[in-house]
C-alpha cells in the first residue's frame, strides 16, 4: 500500500512539473484521440456503424450538455432539471434553420447557441436570484413546459405526427462547405463519418473552451457563488452577472448537445426531450462528480453508454432465466439500481472521489515535515511601539452610522475612525452590534443612516463587490472558505482577477491569461508563506485545523490587496501559541501599512496590539481610546464584564486575560 502511496505521489509530482501549456496541449492531444478511438469502429459506413456514431455522437451530445450543467450544478450551486430542455431548443431550433430550413450549417448552429443562450439568460433573469429547491422548481417547470409545447404545438408537427425535421431534405453537401472543405455531406449518403467528424471536432473545442474556463478566476468565481453569494460578492464578484453568465454558456452548451443530436439522428420526436432526459444529464453531472471540471464527461459517457448499449440485456436475460419470468429489472431499473448505489458509495463522484483520494495519499506522503516550530512567547511582546506608527490621517470614516432590524437598533448611530497604518479594536459583549458594523462597512448590510468613507470616498449603501474593489477586504467570524479546494485556489480566490476577468478571456486562455496564472500561483504561494501555510499550499482547506483555516482566510483577504482589512473576531477558536502567531501577523502587516479593524473578543490580543478601541453595547458606542483606557473603564467593565467587576482585579474573559 505504501509503494502504491508513493507511486500516486510521484505521478502527480512529476504531473506538476510539466508547464501549463504543456498540460493543456496534452489533454487536447487526449482528447483527439478519444474522439479517433471512438469513430474507429463506425469508419466502414453500413448500417451497424450508423448506429455505432449515433451512440457516439449521443454520448457527445450528453456530454457537452453535463459539463454545461455543471457550470450551474456542480459550480454554481444551483441544481437545474432544465438543461434537458435547453438540448431540445437546440435540435429543434437547429432542425427547423438548416435540416428543414436550409441555412448553412455552420451558419446555423451559431445561431442556435446564442437562441439557446439568450434562453438561459432569460430564465436567469428570473430564477438566478432563488436557491435551493425553489430555484430546482422553476427549471423543472421549463423542462415540463417545452416537453409540453414539444408534444401538443401543432406548428411543430404533433398533429401530422411527430416533426421529422428531414421530410424536406435539403442539400447539405453544398451548404456545408467551407473554404473549399466539405464538413458534412449528405446524411445518409454513404459518408454519415464526416458528420461524426464535425460533432467531435465541436465536442473537442466545446470541451477545451469549458476547461479553459472553469480552472480561470471566473470558474473560481463561479465556486465562490456556489459556496455562498455573500461569500463571493466579498471577493469582488458580482453574483448576479456571474449567474447570467453562467447560465448564458451552461443552456448554450445544453443546445449544442441538441444540435448533434438532430446532426445526427434527423428525425427529433419530443419523446426523447422529456423531463427524464433532463435527469438523466443531471446523473451524469453527479455520477461523474459535480463540481469536478472532468467529472461530467466521465460520467456522461457512462450513463449513455449503459442506456444504449446491450450491455445490460444479458443482466437482465440471466433474471429472467434463473429468477423470475415476471420479475426482473430491465435496463432503465437496472441503470437506476447502479446509479443509486453509486451515488451511495461514491458521493462525490468518480472522479471527485478519485481525486480526494490522490489528494489524501500525496498530502499523506508530502506532509511528514513538522510545520515550523513556533515560537510561543508572551503575547504581550507585541505590544512594543504599536501606537508611535499610527498616523494622523483615516483610512476609514464611519459616521453616525444605523442599522434597524425590525424593532431591533443593531447599530446606533456609530462613529469610527481608523488612523492610516493602525489597529483598531472594536469589543463588546455579545449582540452588542460589532459584526453587523463590521458588516455595514463592507457593504454586506446597507446602513439605514449615516456615511462610511473609505480613504475619503463614500461607500455607503455600495455593494461587497464594489466596496472590494475601493480596498476594503475582510474575514468572517466562521471561517468562509473552499472546503474542497486547496489552501492555494483559496488564496487565487482573493485576487482581483476573480471578480474580473471576463468569460471569453478565459475560455480563449491566451498566451497572456498562462503569463497571469503563474503569477498569481508565485503571489499565492508568498501569501501563504507569510501567514506560515507554505506547507499546506496543496492540503484541501476542509481539513486544515481551525487556526490554520483563520490563517488561510486572512491571506486570501489581503490578495485583493486592501488598504483597510477587517477581521471579525479572528482569535475565536484559536490556541495560545495561534494567538500569538496571529498578533505577529497583525502587527507586522500594520508595519506595512495596512490599516485594520480587529473585532474581538480576546482582551489580550487587544491590549497588546491595538492602537485605538471602540467599546459598543446594545448597538452604540460607550467608550473609545487607547487600549488601557478602555479597557480600565467603568462603563466598560460594567456592561462588558457586569457581575465579574467587583470579585476580581484580574478578571477572565471570553478569550483571555484582562
Ligand atoms: N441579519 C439580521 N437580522 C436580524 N437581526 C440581526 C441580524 N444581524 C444581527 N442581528 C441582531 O443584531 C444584534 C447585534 O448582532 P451582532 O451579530 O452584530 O452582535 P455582535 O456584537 O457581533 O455579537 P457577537 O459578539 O456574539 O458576534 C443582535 O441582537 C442580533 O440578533
Amino acid at each position: 500500500m505504501t509503494q502504491f502511496s508513493i507511486t500516486v505521489t510521484s505521478i502527480r509530482e512529476r504531473w506538476s512539473r510539466i508547464s501549463p501549456q504543456r498540460r493543456d496541449a496534452l489533454f487536447l492531444a487526449l482528447l483527439v484521440l478519444i474522439c479517433f478511438v471512438a469513430i474507429a469502429p463506425g469508419l466502414d459506413g453500413d448500417g451497424t456503424a450508423i448506429a455505432h456514431m449515433q451512440l457516439i455522437g449521443l454520448i457527445a451530445g450528453t456530454t457537452v450538455a453535463a459539463v454545461g450543467l455543471n457550470l450551474v450544478s456542480g459550480f454554481a450551486g444551483l441544481i437545474s432539471l432544465g438543461q434537458g430542455a435547453m438540448y431540445a431548443m437546440g435540435a429543434y431550433v437547429f432542425g427547423y434553420l438548416s435540416l428543414k430550413g436550409g441555412l448553412p450549417v455552420l451558419i446555423a448552429i451559431p445561431i442556435c447557441l446564442l437562441v439557446c443562450a439568450l434562453l438561459g439568460v432569460f430564465l436567469a433573469l428570473g430564477a438566478a436570484r432563488l436557491r435551493g429547491p425553489q430555484f430546482t422548481m422553476v427549471t423543472l417547470v421549463l423542462a415540463v413546459l417545452v416537453h409540453k409545447v414539444l408534444v401538443e404545438w401543432p406548428v411543430l408537427g404533433a398533429a401530422s405526427g411527430y416533426p421529422n425535421v428531414l421530410q424536406h431534405e435539403t442539400g447539405l453537401l453544398s451548404d456545408a462547405t467551407v473554404l473549399g472543405f466539405t464538413f458534412v455531406p449528405p446524411l445518409y449518403g454513404g459518408q454519415f463519418a464526416s458528420v461524426l467528424v464535425l460533432v467531435l471536432l465541436l465536442t473537442v473545442v466545446a470541451l477545451v473552451l469549458y476547461r479553459n474556463l472553469s480552472r480561470s478566476a471566473w470558474g473560481r468565481s463561479l465556486r465562490a457563488v456556489g459556496e455562498s453569494d455573500m461569500l463571493a460578492s466579498h471577493l469582488g464578484v458580482h453574483v448576479f452577472r456571474r449567474k447570467v453568465a453562467a447560465f448564458a454558456i451552461s443552456s448554450a452548451l445544453g443546445g449544442l448537445g441538441g444540435i448533434f443530436y438532430a446532426l445526427l439522428f434527423a428525425h427529433l420526436q419530443p419523446e426523447s426531450f422529456d423531463v427524464f432526459f433532463s435527469i438523466t444529464i443531471l446523473l451524469a453531472v453527479i455520477l461523474g462528480g459535480s463540481g469536478t471540471v472532468m467529472g461530467p464527461a466521465v460520467g456522461a459517457v457512462i450513463v449513455v453508454w449503459l442506456e444504449r448499449s446491450e450491455a445490460l440485456e444479458g443482466i437482465t436475460r440471466l433474471q429472467r432465466d434463473y429468477l423470475s419470468e415476471q420479475w426482473y429489472l430491465s435496463t432503465p431499473g437496472i441503470i437506476g439500481l447502479i446509479l443509486v448505489i453509486a451515488l451511495f458509495v461514491l458521493p462525490r463522484g468518480i472522479i471527485g472521489t478519485a481525486s480526494d483520494f490522490v489528494a489524501k495519499r500525496t498530502q499523506r506522503d508530502s506532509h511528514g515535515v513538522p510545520p515550523g516550530s513556533l515560537d510561543a512567547s508572551s503575547i504581550a511582546g507585541l505590544a512594543t511601539g504599536t501606537s508611535a506608527r499610527a498616523q494622523a490621517t483615516a483610512a476609514l470614516d464611519v459616521i453616525g452610522v444605523t442599522k434597524r432590524f425590525g424593532g431591533l437598533l443593531a447599530v446606533d448611530h456609530v462613529d469610527l475612525r481608523l488612523q492610516e497604518g493602525s489597529i483598531h479594536g472594536v469589543i463588546g459583549p455579545n449582540g452588542a452590534g460589532k459584526s453587523s458594523l463590521a458588516n455595514l462597512i463592507s457593504g454586506a448590510y446597507r446602513p439605514d443612516d449615516g456615511v462610511v468613507r473609505l480613504g475619503g470616498v463614500d461607500i455607503s449603501g455600495r455593494r461587497p463587490d464594489q466596496v472590494i474593489r475601493q480596498g476594503l477586504a475582510r474575514t468572517f467570524q466562521t471561517p468562509q472558505l473552499f472546503s474542497g479546494a486547496t489552501a492555494l485556489e483559496n488564496v487565487k480566490a482573493g485576487f482581483a482577477d476573480t471578480g474580473q476577468l471576463s468569460w471569453w478571456t478565459a475560455a480563449l486562455k491566451l498566451r497572456s491569461q498562462y503569463r497571469r496564472e503563474a503569477e498569481l500561483e508565485q503571489m499565492a504561494l508568498a501569501l501563504l508563506r507569510r501567514v506560515g501555510l507554505l506547507e499546506e499550499a496543496q492540503v484541501s482547506a476542509g481539513s486544515l485545523a481551525y487556526g490554520k483555516a483563520r490563517a488561510l482566510e486572512i491571506a486570501r483577504a489581503l490578495a485583493s490587496e486592501p488598504k483597510v482589512l477587517i477581521l471579525d473576531e479572528p482569535a475565536a477558536g484559536l490556541n495560545s501559541t495561534e494567538v500569538v502567531e496571529l498578533g505577529r501577523l497583525l502587527t507586522e502587516l500594520r508595519s506595512n501599512g495596512l490599516s485594520m479593524i480587529l473585532v474581538e473578543h480576546h482582551m489580550d490580543l487587544i491590549s497588546a496590539v491595538t492602537d485605538e478601541v471602540t467599546c459598543m453595547a446594545q448597538g452604540a458606542v460607550i467608550a473609545r481610546g487607547t487600549p488601557s483606557e478602555v479597557l480600565s473603564d467603568s462603563t466598560v467593565m460594567d456592561v462588558y464584564l457586569g457581575e465579574h467587576r467587583h470579585s476580581h482585579d484580574h478578571v477572565a474573559t471570553e478569550g483571555g486575560q484582562l
